[in-house]
């Protein structure tokens, strides 16, 4: 069922100051809390996004969705969900793109010049960076805080420096129809930390709950919030300390929906392995060490695609 009234956590992120401040210590609690119970927050971060970049990125999204099919195809990728993905079978009215490693600004030019061969798209590659630079910044408190919480400082810097940020846009076709349809099918994330923006005053992000019965809608309180949310791979990281939801996204009406996602995920060779703080009598190990990669391959053969939890299938410990 899905729970109009039910609503997830909101997290005021803004002027956070420093680690061990008063406020920074208070947030990181109600951080641990959410990504405990819900794995996942909306947060208010408005005076870090100014009202002009959020626009800005908005206008310059929906100028990529208009082109051409076939420039839209050379944004390829040999890494699955990192390219172009049409109109396909299992989510018809999504369409979705990619750029791995958003955080560099070469790699984003490169985006822009494949996508407008004429003369590339200077506004867009430079919001676009800006953008990713601050959802970055947004990722690395989050993960610091969870890491502080779990007591496990000293990995600070290893976590921190082992990802990379992979950019994503979303378009939704307006169903046009009175009833609601699927837009993208229901999954949980499999890198570490996702952070999604809801571009435009279409909503339609879901959340199902830890136990698995209702659907809470994660309608932005406004249109600065975003949601942070826990991935299969930190949730593993955490030994299921942290939750890593299922999610889906749900449309209706004649109006398009535009969100923008920045994904931190594993460098390429990364294994993600559990400290051995995390393991004791109460929480047996839950994964064995994996190679995200990997791990990401297993998915797409039969046995990954057929399991309910690919992640225990492929090194349940
Ligand atoms: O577009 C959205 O609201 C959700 C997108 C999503 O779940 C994903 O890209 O993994
Ligand atoms: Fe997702």
């Amino acid at each position: 069922m899905s729970c109009a009234s039910m609503k997830l956590p909101l997290i005021d992120l803004n002027n956070l100051g420093e680690n061990d401040s008063p406020r920074w210590e208070s947030t990181k609690i109600q951080i641990r809390e959410a990504l405990q119970e819900y794995g996942c927050f909306e947060a208010t971060f408005n005076n870090i996004i100014p009202f002009e970049l959020r626009k800005s990125v908005g206008d310059g999204i929906r100028q990529l969705f208009d082109l051409p099919l076939a420039i839209k195809l050379l944004n390829n990728s040999h890494k699955p969900l990192h390219g172009y993905i049409g109109q396909n079978n299992f989510s018809p009215l999504m369409e979705s793109m990619g750029i791995d490693g958003a955080l560099s600004s070469h790699v984003v030019d490169t985006f822009a010049n494949l996508m407008w061969p004429d003369q590339g798209n200077p506004t867009f590659s430079k919001d676009i960076q800006l953008y990713c630079e601050k959802l970055s910044e947004l990722d690395k408190i989050v993960r610091r805080m969870v890491v502080e919480s779990l007591g496990l400082e000293k990995y600070i810097d290893e976590h921190l420096n082992s990802m990379n940020y992979l950019c994503r846009f979303q378009k939704y076709e307006a169903p046009r129809t009175p009833h609601s349809t699927l837009g993208f099918f229901p999954h949980a994330d499999k890198n570490i930390i996702s952070i999604l923006h809801q571009l435009n005053h279409v909503n339609g992000l879901q959340i199902l709950t830890k136990d698995g019965k209702t659907w809470i809608p994660a309608d932005p309180t406004s249109l600065d919030s975003i949601v942070v949310m826990v991935a299969t791979s930190f949730h593993a990281w955490t030994n299921g300390r942290l939750h890593a939801p299922i999610h889906r996204v749900v449309v209706s009406g004649d109006e398009a929906r535009y969100t923008i996602g920045l994904f931190s995920v594993p460098k390429e060779g990364c294994v993600i392995k559990t400290p051995e703080e995390l393991v004791n009598k109460d929480h047996p190990l839950l994964y064995k060490p994996f190679d995200y990669y990997k791990f990401i391959d297993f998915i797409y053969t039969d046995a990954g695609r057929s399991s309910p939890d690919p992640l225990k299938e492929y090194c349940g410990a």
